[in-house]
């Protein structure tokens, strides 16, 4: 789908990264931003001006270098002047300022971003400023451009964006996880148990189950104590559910997501966002790596049990020693996807017992139909699986889980009523943005993070 940008009557000025589109020399022109950097020198100053629409902002040049006398790192201002061709070699175009307007001052003795204190804890404690670095603004905008790519994507294979609650009365993973929403859990809403969700997961069968192909991203909260750099207290998950009339299964769930990932990546490492995070990492192999995945070869795809068996064989001494039944730890994660597969590698098929009540069991009656995603330096990106579609196995699997009652029966009813073959899968966002922007910690792919006992503002 192409949205075609109709004709608008009332129009906002460009950003600073539209101007190379829209704007010629010789055009008068006004910018709004905040000031990077200001150099006073004695015929002419300059100052940097960014607007957060690109990494670069825009330069600004002053004959008149009075002009400069009220400007700080940080101040909010407008300037006015004309397009020239930059002498520079870093941008075609400058403006030539002859008015400038200071919207909010800044002081600079005291504001918290200075070059010299750009420190991931120092910005996580100022997260209200952060949005002012270069490498957040890329980041935010790299999630602007995958929501948009996500959009086309779902859009072009005729699924239904929908909005499935927050607020819920039953835990989706059976996990123990939630948060409950007061301080007496007996009675939060109203009465009624509740809890904040921490999967879209059971709601969305349920639209599935009018909708037949449907998604949503949405924030989900899990009461985890987790201190690694993949986990959050509140993040933001990806997920969908479809019908799969011809039980196509997991092969075909892993086929989805992985064109998916390569449909949204590829327009990805076309933006700028991208390029601004990547120019400046000293190591561009994992760059390549992104690239490399790609490449119309399939990505690679193995049974837990065959995992487990590689594992074993690597001879490394793993401080959790693999074995089957138990769960992957992220260091094996990370040595599958690193080291034995070099790329994303789907693992299907997990031993029942590590996996929740709703997926459907193998022939085998030892494992259940679904994947995990393992990408490098990230580990489990994406996991999915056939839903148990079969009333009565559904509900026996529930009672033994602990998740049966009146608040689950609609869930079961599901299977009931026109019950269909379907499945799903979940993706961080954050994670994605992570394997993505090669940010490390998912403490920055997000604007404002909440991780276990860490909530500023
Ligand atoms: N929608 C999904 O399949 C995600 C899964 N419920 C999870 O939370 O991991």
């Amino acid at each position: 789908m192409k949205w075609t940008v109709p004709r608008l009557s009332y129009k906002l000025p460009p950003t600073i990264a539209q101007i190379p589109k829209s704007g010629r020399p010789g055009q008068e022109i006004s910018v709004t931003g905040f000031i990077r950097s200001v150099r006073r020198q004695k015929r002419v100053s300059f100052a940097v001006i960014s607007d957060g629409s690109n990494a670069s902002g825009l330069q600004a040049v002053f004959a008149n270098s009075s002009l400069v006398d009220n400007l700080t790192n940080g101040a909010s201002a407008r300037f006015s002047g004309k397009l020239v061709e930059s002498p520079g070699k870093k941008q075609d175009l400058e403006l030539a300022v002859d008015q400038v307007e200071v919207l909010g001052a800044c002081d600079a003795a005291t504001y918290p971003i200075q070059k010299q204190t750009l420190s991931v804890e120092h910005l996580r404690n100022n997260l209200h400023l952060r949005s002012r670095t270069t490498r957040t603004g890329a980041m935010l905008r790299m999630r602007s451009q995958l929501m948009k790519s996500m959009f086309l994507y779902f859009d072009s294979q005729g699924f239904q964006f929908t909005h499935t609650p927050i607020l819920t009365s039953n835990d989706a993973e059976g996990a123990g996880e939630t948060f409950s929403i007061a301080d007496d859990p007996e009675e939060p809403f109203f009465g009624r148990p509740a809890h904040l969700t921490v999967s879209a997961q059971l709601h969305l069968e349920a639209l599935m189950a009018g909708l037949s192909r449907v998604y949503t991203l949405s924030p989900c909260f899990r009461a985890e104590h987790s201190q690694t750099n993949r986990h959050l207290a509140e993040f933001w998950m990806l997920e969908a559910e479809w019908i799969d009339a011809s039980r196509e299964g997991v092969q075909g769930l892993c086929s989805l997501v992985e064109d998916s990932l390569k449909a949204l990546a590829a327009d990805i490492v076309a933006g700028e966002p991208f390029s601004a995070l990547w120019d400046t990492h000293k190591d561009d192999t994992r760059r390549q790596a992104i690239l490399a995945c790609l490449d119309a070869a399939p990505w690679r795809r193995m049974t837990y049990s065959d995992a487990v068996e590689h594992l074993i064989a690597s001879g490394v001494q793993f401080e959790h020693t693999p074995t089957w039944g138990s769960g992957l730890q992220s260091e094996h994660e990370k040595w599958l996807a690193e080291q034995f597969v070099a790329g994303p590698v789907f693992v299907t098929d997990y031993p029942k017992s590590l996996k929740p009540f709703y997926m459907m069991e193998n022939d085998d009656g030892k494992t259940v139909a679904c994947f995990d995603l393992l990408v490098p330096h990230v580990g489990e990106l994406v996991g999915g699986s056939v839903r148990e579609a079969r009333p009565d196995v559904l509900k026996a699997k529930m009672e033994a889980a602990g998740v049966s009652g009146k608040e689950y029966e609609w869930y079961q009813q599901l299977r009931e009523f026109g019950g269909a073959p379907h499945v799903g899968y979940g993706m961080g966002f954050e994670r994605l943005v992570s394997w993505l922007s090669g940010i490390e910690n998912v403490r920055e792919c997000v604007a404002m993070p909440r991780w276990s006992g860490k909530m500023l503002l």
